[in-house]
């Protein structure tokens, strides 16, 4: 911790730029050559998600000590120290409600926080280099329950654009072979930045929730790997696009709690993905009753604790990659 705080506002050099120790969780690197891409990796944004935590404290030890040397600009951002420090997944509000100018509607450690963030991870696009460039923005998170799919990422909506193979293949080789299409604006990070900025932008899912220092690492081998290889290397290496890699979910319906009497019709330990059959309850809120719909409805992300008006439940059907418009 002390050394943290002697870090804060001090720029150190490494054997290929600087690292700018911006803010509390901010950290730019900046290339004295830098490459077209620019990069960014955020964790906490739900404090208790120690995995990527971990992933990001340890690739800016590298990058102190020399074992890593970026040659993309990076901005690593450890999104809410105020809930690692308390273990918990937010202070007052859940941070990944409040981007795209969400923030503005309250006044919550998050609400500053999240508005800050947006201000960093604006200035360090601005900032970059003239000429063509690529933006990246990988959220990195954990989820609260087990799943089906233990890796997987969640593709913000388009707009109608295509998805990108480069990055379908990119997200396989960190062993993401699932994904979730969300199809409508969110107030999540991962919306923020493909919107705001244009970036390829994913929250990725890579594991389960635990504790500090109990985190299988050698599970993430293959992520920490891609993101090093990401700003390290000029150009990547990527295999040619498979489409038998990746597996793709559709969200089908979004299922919000707006009253205290919301209930979950399944137990905790039921993982992501886990499909119902066609008639069973899922959710009460209030008098209103959810019932799976389709055949192979599956549920992801159910909490029945999440504040009124927020998402409480999502269900997801598998579709065929090659519905998908790709380039
Ligand atoms: O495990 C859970 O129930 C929640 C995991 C989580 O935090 N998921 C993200 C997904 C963000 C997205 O949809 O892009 C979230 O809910 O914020
Ligand atoms: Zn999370």
């Amino acid at each position: 911790m002390t050394d943290d705080v002697q870090l804060l506002n001090q720029t150190l050099a490494y054997d290929g730029g600087q690292i700018i120790f911006q803010d509390y969780g901010v950290v730019v690197i900046e290339p004295s050559e830098p490459g077209s891409k620019d990069v960014v990796y955020s964790c906490a944004v739900h404090g208790d998600e120690t995995a990527p935590i971990e992933i990001v404290r340890d690739m800016i030890h590298g990058i102190m000590r020399g074992s890593i040397k970026p040659v993309q600009r990076t901005l690593f951002l450890i999104a809410n120290p105020a809930a690692i420090a308390i273990n918990k997944r937010f202070v007052d509000m859940n941070m990944n409600r409040l981007f795209s100018g969400a923030h503005e509607k309250g006044h919550s450690p998050e609400h500053k926080r999240a508005a800050n963030i947006e201000h960093y991870v604006s200035a360090f696009f601005d900032d970059a280099p003239s000429g063509e460039r690529r933006r990246y923005h990988y959220d990195l998170h954990t989820a609260i329950r087990d799943s089906q799919y233990e890796k997987f990422g969640v593709y913000p909506f388009t707009h109608g654009g295509p998805y990108k193979k480069d990055q379908l293949t990119f997200l396989a080789e960190c062993g993401v072979t699932t994904i979730l299409l969300n199809q409508a604006p969110t107030t999540t990070f991962s919306y923020y930045s493909v919107r705001t900025h244009r970036a390829d932008a994913f929250t990725v899912e890579l594991g389960k929730v635990k504790p500090f220092g109990e985190n299988d690492r050698s599970k993430f081998a293959a992520a920490e790997k891609m993101f090093t290889k990401l700003i390290c290397e000029a150009e990547l290496d990527l295999p040619e696009f498979d489409p038998q890699r990746t597996k793709v979910f559709d969200v089908c319906r979004t299922i919000n709690r707006t009253v205290e009497d919301f209930k979950l019709y399944f137990p905790d330990d039921v993982a992501n993905f886990t499909p119902f059959k066609q008639g069973q309850l899922l959710a009460t809120d209030g008098s209103k009753e959810y019932r799976v719909e389709q055949a192979g409805e599956r549920i992801i992300f159910p909490n029945a604790n999440v504040a009124l008006g927020q998402r409480a439940l999502l269900t997801v059907v598998d579709i065929p990659l090659e519905r998908l418009q790709l380039v």
